[in-house]
This record gives C-alpha cells, sequence and structure tokens, in this order.
C-alpha cells in the first residue's frame, strides 16, 4: 500500500493540522504516517496555546518513519520555527524524500499566528528549494511574492513570480477571494485554473490542510501533478459541500462523504467497495 506523511501541527479540536491530514490521506486510500512539531490547544474558535516539539525529538520522529515505512509523499504544514524547519530540510534531504508537498501555514482561519516571522525567511531557503509544490493562500502568496493580491490577475502575477524565484510549482488557492473558489496552479510550462463553486459553508477550518493532503496522497499513488491537483479539489469540494455544523467558530470539514468510493482504495490501489466510506451528509 502506498502511504503519505504529514509534517505538522496537531490540533486538538481536530478540524486542520495533523488530524484533518490524517482522515484526509486515508480517505484518499494511502497509509498515513506522522512526525508532529507542535501541540497546540485549538478549536473552532481560537488558538489558545502551542507547545512545539524539541528538534531533537522532530528528527527522531521523522527518522523513525523513514527507517521503518518510508512515505511515497510528504505534506508540510505548521512548522512554527526555524530549528524545526532546518531539522525537516536536512532530514528529508538525507533521505532523498520524493514528492514534497510544502503548505506555507502562516495565520490559522481563527486570525492566530502560526509562524515566527524569522521562520518565514527559513521556509524560504530551506523548504522551497525542496518542494515540488507549495500551497499558499492568499495572504500567504502576498508574503511570499511581495505583492498586494486583490484581483485573478494580480494572483496569476504573484504566483508567477514565486514560481520563477523558487524550482517548485505553485498552487495559488482562491479560498479567500470572495468570488468564486478557483485556485491557480504555475509549474514551469504551464498555467491552468482549477475552477471551484464558492460554496456556502462557513466552517472552512482545516480547508488548506485538506488540500495539500489530498495532494500528497493523491502523488504517493503516482498521478501526476496536475491530476493530484484536480483529484483533491475535488476532495475539499465535497468534503466543504457535505456541510458540518460543529463548534461556535469556523468548524471542521466533513471527511465522510461518499464520493462513489473513487478514491478509497485497497493494496493493489484497486477501488475497493467494502472500505466505502458512506458517511453521507449527517
Ligand atoms: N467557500 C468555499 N467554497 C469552495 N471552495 C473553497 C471555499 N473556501 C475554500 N475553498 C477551497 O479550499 C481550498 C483551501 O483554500 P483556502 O481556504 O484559500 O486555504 P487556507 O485554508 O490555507 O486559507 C482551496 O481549494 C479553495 O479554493
Ligand atoms: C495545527 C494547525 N495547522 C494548520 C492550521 C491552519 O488551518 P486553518 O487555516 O484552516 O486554520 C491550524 N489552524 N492548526
Amino acid at each position: 500500500m502506498y502511504s503519505a506523511c504529514s509534517i505538522a501541527g496537531s490540533d486538538s479540536g481536530g478540524g486542520a493540522g495533523i488530524q484533518a491530514d490524517l482522515k484526509t490521506m486515508t480517505l484518499n486510500g494511502v497509509f498515513a504516517t506522522s512526525a508532529i512539531t507542535a501541540l497546540t490547544a485549538q478549536n473552532t474558535t481560537g488558538v489558545f496555546d502551542i507547545m512545539e516539539a524539541s528538534p531533537e525529538f522532530l528528527t527522531k520522529e521523522i527518522d523513525a518513519i523513514f527507517t521503518d515505512i518510508r512515505p511515497d509523499a510528504v505534506k508540510i504544514g505548521m512548522v512554527s520555527s526555524s530549528a524545526l524547519i532546518r531539522v525537516i530540510s536536512e532530514r528529508l534531504q538525507f533521505y532523498h524524500a520524493e514528492h514534497i508537498v510544502v503548505d506555507p501555514v502562516m495565520v490559522a482561519t481563527s486570525g492566530a499566528k502560526l509562524i515566527n516571522d524569522e521562520a518565514i525567511e527559513t521556509l524560504k531557503e530551506e523548504l522551497l528549494p525542496i518542494a515540488e509544490i507549495i500551497t499558499p493562500n492568499i495572504p500567504e502568496a502576498e508574503i511570499l511574492s511581495g505583492m498586494p493580491i486583490k484581483t485573478a490577475d494580480d494572483m496569476m502575477t504573484a504566483a508567477k513570480k514565486i514560481a520563477s524565484d523558487y524550482p517548485c510549482a505553485v498552487l495559488c488557492k482562491g479560498g479567500h477571494h470572495v468570488n468564486d473558489a478557483d485556485d491557480l496552479l504555475v509549474q514551469k510550462d504551464s498555467v491552468q485554473w482549477f475552477k471551484g463553486r464558492r460554496i456556502d459553508n462557513p466552517n472552512t477550518h482545516g480547508t488548506g490542510c485538506t488540500l495539500s493532503s489530498a495532494i500528497a496522497a493523491n502523488l504517493a499513488k503516482g498521478f501526476s501533478l496536475t491530476d493530484s491537483v484536480q483529484r483533491a479539489k475535488a476532495y475539499i469540494s465535497g468534503a466543504l459541500q457535505a456541510m458540518l455544523d460543529l463548534g461556535q467558530g469556523s468548524g471542521p470539514m466533513n471527511h465522510a462523504f461518499d464520493l462513489n468510493g473513487e478514491f478509497v482504495y485497497n493494496s493493489d490501489g484497486k477501488a475497493s467497495p467494502e472500505f466505502r466510506c458512506a458517511g453521507g451528509n449527517q
């Protein structure tokens, strides 16, 4: 069976971070492992505290995973300090990790800062050069490109700038646009919009984590980057459409929705109806 690893923070509220990643990877048909960079005391209304893993401990987590169940793809989410970013970069290069998806998590939906200012520079220096794709939302793309983004044309200019500054593809997510939720993928030789109707659901906690984990899961299964983004976009749209209403703030998505078992696979990589997820919309 294919496997993907999430290197990210834990969200005690279950909507974002490691918890979203493990659900997404599982429902996209790969085995999920995780190296936790920080514990957050968090729910749908906010982040109340953060306890970082030590660089030594994170090293041991990554070593434990790579020396036993080698991931076919890696997703990196919240990493709050430069020291932890350096550990991740060094270990992933040591193991020649493939298909690295970087979600440059900076600020939570609830407004809490999840990365130190100086670590943003380290992320640019250490993680973007080893990523196959990075998935900034609009505020993150503004920081990485150094320009404001107000229109679809701005999105295009900023994503192209990031893609020319770093050797990775860039998926600029349009969730923060007021109109449609269209995402833009810029690769070295191509530019492609992934159109998404804006779903009227205020519960968007964990959308970025979910999208990047679904991309990693599909890369792990051998899909091309473009197909992986396409499948991940379908997954996130399904999970948002299947509306959950939990908690008092911006709640989590519903991963237990049914897309006819399309993304649940057995160990041969074949669709496996007996493992179909039949959560529906409740
Ligand atoms: N209301 C919505 N309707 C449809 N898709 C959405 C909605 N909000 C976010 N998305 C999608 O969810 C994914 C994550 O986007 P975004 O919310 O911008 O990221 P982040 O969680 O990092 O802020 C993108 O594919 C985006 O288009
Ligand atoms: C541990 C962790 N990782 C990532 C996010 C970002 O997710 P969102 O932007 O949906 O709040 C989060 N809130 N918590």
